[in-house]
């Protein structure tokens, strides 16, 4: 048998930082909303006992370093599963690029083995086994927009961003999320207003959704690698609404509501950046039922 599912990337419309915890990581509130750029991710049942990966990229990892054996694995060894898997992976999302791409890999594969395999969990439970892979991995087992609380995987389905374009750029730099947390001084940082996201949201207010975007790891991201802060700043003169980095970067997205303006943000990026998309918001819920 076979199973394909859609692995989309996220962006964060708004990101903050609390404080560092105990066990190293950091409590977030941060709000996360799917767009349409994805990988795909196909299972297939193979006859010897294992986990195979299969991708022809070659910054993604083919052994258990990648997120999406390591989901295999995960629900394999909690399930008792004496079943082999070969899980090929087309990737679109650009690699440590800030969008989610390895984990919402891990997401699909989540979803896509609990049907192939027929274990009849929940997007609760498979969110929860998430959760054990890596802070991104429980949103995008439901995608859609949330806010997302706790080391980031305690999720609160929240209301969508109106219809309008993302245009994305990612600099040919990678970024370590670890590094960037690392770097934070949470004593100078400018806290976004997180709960006035959820209203504008809630209100369909697109130019308040503009007006509030924001990210504290961006300034991090923009010492340690300036050209950046010439992505964000090329973005706005080409007539992006607004423009934020996403997650630990280095990837900057700027929204554009009107299609006609989307030309022009996008062909003025190609001439700075090799990775140029532009594509829809995709926040709805249940997208990926
Ligand atoms: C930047 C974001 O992408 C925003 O959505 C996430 O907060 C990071 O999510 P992620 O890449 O899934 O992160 P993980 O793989 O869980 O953690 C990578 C590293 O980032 C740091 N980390 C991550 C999440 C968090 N809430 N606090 C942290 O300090 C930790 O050093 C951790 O070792
Ligand atoms: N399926 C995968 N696809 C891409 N990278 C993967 C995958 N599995 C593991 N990796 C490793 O994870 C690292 C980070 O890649 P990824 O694309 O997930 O970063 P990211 O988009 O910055 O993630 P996040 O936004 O969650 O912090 C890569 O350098 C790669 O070695």
């Amino acid at each position: 048998m076979r199973v394909l599912e859609k692995a989309p990337a996220k962006i964060n419309l708004s990101l903050d930082v609390l404080r560092k915890r105990q066990d190293g990581f950091h409590e977030v509130r941060m709000i996360m909303t799917t767009i349409d750029l994805a990988d795909r991710v196909e299972l297939v049942d193979i006859s010897p006992n294992e986990i195979r990966i299969v991708s022809h990229n070659r910054f993604v990892p083919d052994d258990q370093r990648n997120l999406a054996y390591q989901a295999a694995k995960l629900l394999k060894d909690r399930f008792n599963i004496e079943r082999g898997v070969s899980i090929s992976i087309t990737k679109t999302i650009p690699v440590a690029a800030g969008l989610a791409g390895g984990s919402s890999d891990a997401a699909a594969t989540l979803r896509g083995l609990n049907k192939l395999w027929k274990l009849g969990l929940t997007l609760d439970d498979l969110a929860k086994l998430g959760a054990e892979i890596g802070s991104d991995v429980s949103f995008c087992v439901y995608g859609g927009t949330a806010l997302a609380t706790g080391r980031g995987e305690m999720i609160q389905q929240i209301d969508p961003p109106p219809h309008c374009w993302v245009v994305l750029a990612k600099p040919t730099i990678g970024v370590s999320t670890a590094d960037v947390y690392r770097n934070l001084n949470l004593q100078t940082v400018q806290h976004p207003d997180v709960d006035g996201m959820v209203n504008a949201l809630h209100n369909n207010h697109y130019e308040k959704i503009c007006s509030l975007m924001g990210n504290v790891l961006e300034d991090v991201t923009l010492r340690m690698h300036p050209e950046v802060a010439n992505i964000k700043e090329q973005m706005k003169r080409f007539g992006a609404d607004a423009v934020l980095m996403s997650g630990s970067g280095p990837t900057v997205f700027g929204l554009v509501q009107y299609e006609s303006r989307l030309p022009r943000v996008y062909n003025g990026l190609r001439g700075f950046c090799d990775q140029v998309f532009a594509v829809r918001m995709l926040g709805e819920r249940n997208i990926l039922d």
